[in-house]
C-alpha cells in the first residue's frame, strides 16, 4: 500500500475476547507507559489476527493523508459479517454517493464507493439526512436598509472636549496619557456636566446632585462616565481645602473612610473598575504646580476574594473609594465597626440588572437601609472637611444600566429620588435595548445534528488565515456544556482512535490512565492550552464553576491576548471590556433577551467594528421576531455556506463528507473515554436544565417539549431521559442531536 494514501482498519471483538490476557500481560510490563503502550499494541495485533472472523463487526477506518494535517475519520457499527474496507476514492464521487444516498431511512446513510460497490461499502454518520426543514419565516421581511447602519453609535466623538465640559486639566491629560482617551463619548458628553452639576449649576437648585439612570448601549464608556466626575470633584475638594488652609497641603486623609461605593455584579467587574480607578487617581504632579492632586485618596476594591480578617483591616485603613460586589459589602456594612461610611456621597449600581437577575435584590435593600440609617451629608455633615461646595449636597445615587427592564425601574423606585434619566442614544417609543448600530448581527438556524459541525466551520474559517488576529467569543448555556467543548476542542483534534476504540472496558481504563499521565506530562510543560480542533489557536474557558484565581487568569489573559477563542457562559457577557474581540458566537441562545444584548455588546465597542452571530434550531425561528420587535435586526446566514467554509485545501472536496468526518472524529473521542462520556452526560443535563430557564415571555419558542420533538422525534423525550439516564448510549444519543454526536451506537459490555 502507498504510504501517501495509507487506509487502517480496525476491527472491535466481542467484549470480552482476549481483553483478559492484555491486561493481565500489559501489568507485568516493566517500564513506563511509552513501553506499556507499544507492548498493548503489538498485543491488540495480535488479537486482532486471531479474532478476523468474528461475525459481528464494528468497522472504523481512518484514513490518513500524506502530507496533510487533515486526519477524516469514518465509523459506524456493521451488523453483517462482510468486512468493510474502504478505500481512498475520487472523493467527489463518493460525496455525490453520500448524497445520493441521504435518504436511507434508519440505517446510517450507505456508501457504496467508487468501482467496487458489492464488497466495499463504507457506512458514514448521517448528520444530513432526516433534518427538520428549515422555514425561515423572517427572511424575506428583512430589508437590507434594517441591517447595521454603519455609522457607529458608540464611538467617542469630535464636536467636544472633556476640558470643555469643565473636568479637570490635569485629570483630562491623565486619562489621555494613560487610557489614550481624548474625546467623550456620547453618553459621557450627555451625564458628565449633570454630574458636576453642583460646580457647573450653582445657582441651579433644581438641577442639582440629582440621582442619575444612566442606560447607554454596551461599550459606550459607562465606567468613566461616573468614575471622571467622582474624582474630578474630590480634586476640586482637596484643592479649595488647600486654598483655605495654606499650612497644610491638605486635610483630607483616607481616614475620612469611604466617600464613594460602586456596586458591581460581579468580581471580574469590580477588578476591571478597580484597575480604571487606580489609574485615574493616580496623577503625576500638576503642570502648574507640583502638588499631586489627588494623593490622598485611597481606591481599593473587596469582593469576597481574600480573607474577611484582611479585608477588614484595609476597611479600618480607610478605602475612600471602594468597588465591591453587594454580599461582601453587607457583611462588612453589618460586622465591621471600622467601616466608616458617614462621609458617603456617592452610591453607583453598576450593571444594575444583573445585581438583580443574580438574586441581590434583598442585598441591596439591606444595604440601602443601612446606608440611609448611617450616612450624614448635606447640613448634617459636623466637620468643616465638608464645606466645600464641590462636595454633593446630598448622596447621590447613580444607576447604571445597558438595559431598563421592569425590575431595573422597580429599583430605580425605591433607590433613586426624582432621578433623571440620561442615555447615550436616542431611544424611541420606550425601547429597552439598544446594540451599537455598526455591529453586525446575523442568525443561522441549524438542525440540531449540525450544530457542533457548523460551530467548528465557523472558528476555521474565522482562523484559516494564520497570520491575523482574532478574538472570539462563544456563549453557551451552562459550565457543563462549556467544559464540554472546551475539552472537546482541546483534545479531540489530537484524538488517536487506533490506541483505545477496540478494547474492553477494562483495558481501556488501564490505557487511559496511561495517556493522561503522558497529557499531565504534556500539559504541565506549557501552560497554554491550544485547540487540536482549530490548530495553533489559543482556547480559553470562563464560567461560575472555576476557581476565582482562574477566572482571574483567564480574564488578564484574554484580555492582553491578540488572538483566541473564549468558551463561557454569561458571566462574561456583563460589563467586561475584553478589548478588540472581533466576532461573538451565540452557539445557545441567550435565555433572556438582555443577556442578547450584553452578549453581543463585547465586540463592537467604543465604535469598533464588530460581528455576532446567533444559532438557532429550526423550532426557535420565531425568537427572530421577537428580536425585530425590540429593533434589533439580524440577518440570516444559509447553515450550508458556513458549512462550505469546511472545504479549505481540496476544493474538489465535498463540506458534506468534510463535516461528517468531523463529526465522527467528535463522536469517536467523547466515545473512547468514561470521561468524555461523563462530560457529555452532564453537559446535556444542565443543558436541558438551562432551557427551561427561558423567561416566560419567550417558553412558547423555547419549549423543553418542542426542543425533544425537534431533536429526535422518534425515541427523545424527558422522562425516557430520566428513566435511561444510567444508560450512556441513550444519553450520549440523547445529548449528541444537541450537542454534537450523532451516530447510533450499539450498546457496548
Ligand atoms: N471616550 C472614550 N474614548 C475612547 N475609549 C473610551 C472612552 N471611554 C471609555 N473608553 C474605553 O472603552 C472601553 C469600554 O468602556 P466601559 O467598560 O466603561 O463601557 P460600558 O459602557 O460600561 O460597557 P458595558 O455596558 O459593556 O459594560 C474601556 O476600555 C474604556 O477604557
Amino acid at each position: 500500500m502507498d504510504n501517501s494514501n495509507l487506509i487502517l482498519n480496525f476491527v472491535t471483538q466481542g467484549p470480552n475476547v482476549g481483553n483478559q490476557s492484555i491486561r493481565s500481560k500489559l501489568k507485568e510490563v516493566r517500564g513506563g507507559w511509552k513501553e506499556k503502550n507499544r507492548v498493548r499494541k503489538s498485543l491488540k495485533r495480535e488479537l486482532k489476527k486471531s479474532n478476523s472472523g468474528s461475525n459481528e463487526i464494528s468497522l472504523t477506518s481512518t484514513i490518513v493523508e500524506a502530507g496533510s494535517n487533515e486526519i477524516s475519520l469514518t465509523s459506524t457499527n456493521v451488523e453483517t459479517g462482510s468486512n468493510v474496507l474502504p478505500e481512498k476514492s475520487n472523493s467527489k464521487k463518493q460525496s455525490n454517493q453520500t448524497n445520493k444516498s441521504s435518504n436511507k431511512g434508519d440505517k446510517e446513510t450507505l456508501n457504496h464507493l467508487n468501482g467496487d460497490s458489492n464488497n466495499k461499502t463504507q457506512i458514514i454518520s448521517s448528520i444530513f439526512t432526516r433534518n427538520p426543514e428549515i422555514v425561515d419565516i423572517n427572511e424575506n421581511k428583512i430589508s437590507s436598509n434594517n441591517i447595521a447602519n454603519n455609522e457607529p453609535s458608540n464611538a467617542p466623538i469630535n464636536d467636544t472636549s472633556f476640558i470643555g465640559m469643565g473636568l479637570n486639566v490635569d485629570l483630562v491629560a491623565n486619562v489621555k496619557n494613560k487610557l489614550g482617551i481624548e474625546k467623550p463619548t456620547n453618553v459621557q458628553k450627555k451625564a458628565i456636566p449633570f454630574l458636576l452639576s453642583s460646580i457647573q449649576n450653582n445657582n441651579d437648585t433644581n438641577n442639582k446632585d440629582v440621582d442619575i439612570v444612566l442606560q447607554a448601549e454596551t461599550g459606550s464608556g459607562k465606567t468613566l462616565a461616573y468614575l471622571l466626575p467622582i474624582v474630578h470633584r474630590l480634586i476640586c475638594v482637596t484643592n479649595d481645602l488647600q486654598n483655605t488652609d495654606q499650612k497644610t497641603r491638605s486635610p483630607l486623609s483616607r481616614s475620612v473612610g469611604t466617600l464613594a461605593i460602586i456596586l458591581t455584579p460581579t468580581r471580574e467587574l469590580a477588578k476591571q473598575i478597580f484597575s480604571v480607578l487606580e489609574i485615574l487617581v493616580n496623577i503625576p504632579p500638576s503642570r502648574l504646580s507640583d502638588r499631586h492632586l489627588a494623593h490622598w485618596i485611597v481606591p481599593g476594591s473587596i469582593t469576597g476574594g481574600e480573607k474577611k480578617q484582611s479585608e477588614k483591616a484595609r476597611l479600618r485603613k480607610g478605602i475612600n473609594i471602594l468597588v465591591c460586589t453587594p454580599g461582601r459589602l453587607l457583611d462588612h456594612l453589618s460586622n465591621t465597626k471600622s467601616f466608616i461610611v458617614e462621609h458617603l456621597h456617592w452610591l453607583i449600581l453598576d450593571e444594575a440588572d444583573r445585581l438583580l437577575e443574580l438574586g441581590f435584590e434583598e442585598t441591596l435593600q439591606n444595604i440601602l437601609k443601612i446606608l440611609d440609617d448611617r450616612t450624614e451629608t448635606g447640613n448634617n455633615l459636623k466637620s468643616n472637611l465638608f464645606t466645600s461646595p464641590m462636595w454633593p449636597k446630598k448622596r447621590q445615587t447613580i444607576l447604571c444600566s445597558a438595559t431598563l427592564k421592569d425590575d431595573v425601574k422597580r429599583l430605580v423606585g425605591y433607590s433613586l429620588s426624582n432621578p433623571l434619566y440620561v442615555s447615550g442614544n436616542d431611544y424611541s417609543k420606550g425601547q429597552m435595548y439598544s446594540t451599537p448600530n455598526q455591529l453586525k448581527q446575523t442568525y443561522v438556524i441549524t438542525p440540531a445534528k449540525l450544530r457542533l459541525v457548523t460551530l467548528t466551520a465557523i472558528l476555521k474559517s474565522i482562523f484559516k488565515d494564520k497570520n491575523t488576529n482574532h478574538k472570539v467569543i462563544v456563549f453557551f448555556s451552562c459550565c457543563d456544556t462549556v467544559d464540554f467543548h472546551f475539552d472537546l476542542f482541546v483534545n479531540s483534534g489530537n484524538f488517536q482512535k487506533d490506541e483505545i476504540s477496540n478494547i474492553s472496558e477494562g483495558d481501556r481504563e488501564l490505557i487511559m490512565d496511561i495517556d493522561e499521565e503522558s497529557h499531565r506530562e504534556s500539559n504541565s510543560k506549557s501552560k497554554e492550552i491550544l485547540s487540536t480542533v482549530i490548530p495553533k489557536v489559543r482556547l480559553f474557558k470562563l464560567h461560575g464553576d472555576l476557581l476565582q484565581r482562574d477566572r482571574t487568569t483567564t480574564f488578564n489573559e484574554f484580555s492582553k491576548l491578540k488572538s483566541g477563542i473564549l468558551f463561557c457562559t454569561d458571566v462574561a457577557a456583563r460589563g467586561l471590556d475584553l478589548p478588540n474581540v472581533a466576532k461573538i458566537i451565540q452557539y445557545d441562545p441567550p435565555t433572556d433577551l438582555k443577556d442578547y444584548v450584553h452578549r453581543v455588546g463585547r465586540t463592537a465597542r467604543l465604535g469598533k467594528k464588530g460581528d455576532a452571530i446567533l444559532f438557532l434550531l429550526p423550532s426557535e425561528i420565531e425568537y427572530i421576531s421577537v428580536l425585530k420587535s425590540h429593533e434589533i435586526h439580524a440577518e440570516p446566514v444559509q447553515v450550508e455556506a458556513l458549512l462550505e467554509n469546511l472545504v479549505q485545501k481540496d476544493k474538489n472536496k465535498d463540506y458534506k463528507v468534510i463535516a461528517t468526518d468531523i463529526q465522527l472524529r467528535f463522536e469517536e473521542y467523547v466515545y473512547s473515554d468514561n470521561k468524555c462520556i461523563t462530560l457529555a452526560r452532564k453537559a446535556y443535563s444542565s443543558f436541558i436544565r438551562a432551557y427551561a430557564t427561558h423567561s416566560v415571555s419567550e417558553k412558547h419558542i423555547f419549549h423543553v417539549k418542542k426542543l425533544h420533538l425537534d431533536v429526535k422525534p422518534k425515541s427523545l423525550s424527558l422522562k425516557r431521559m430520566a428513566e435511561e439516564d444510567v444508560n450512556d448510549e441513550f444519553a450520549i444519543g440523547s445529548y449528541s442531536s444537541l450537542l454534537g454526536p450523532t451516530t447510533k451506537r450499539k450498546k457496548k459490555g
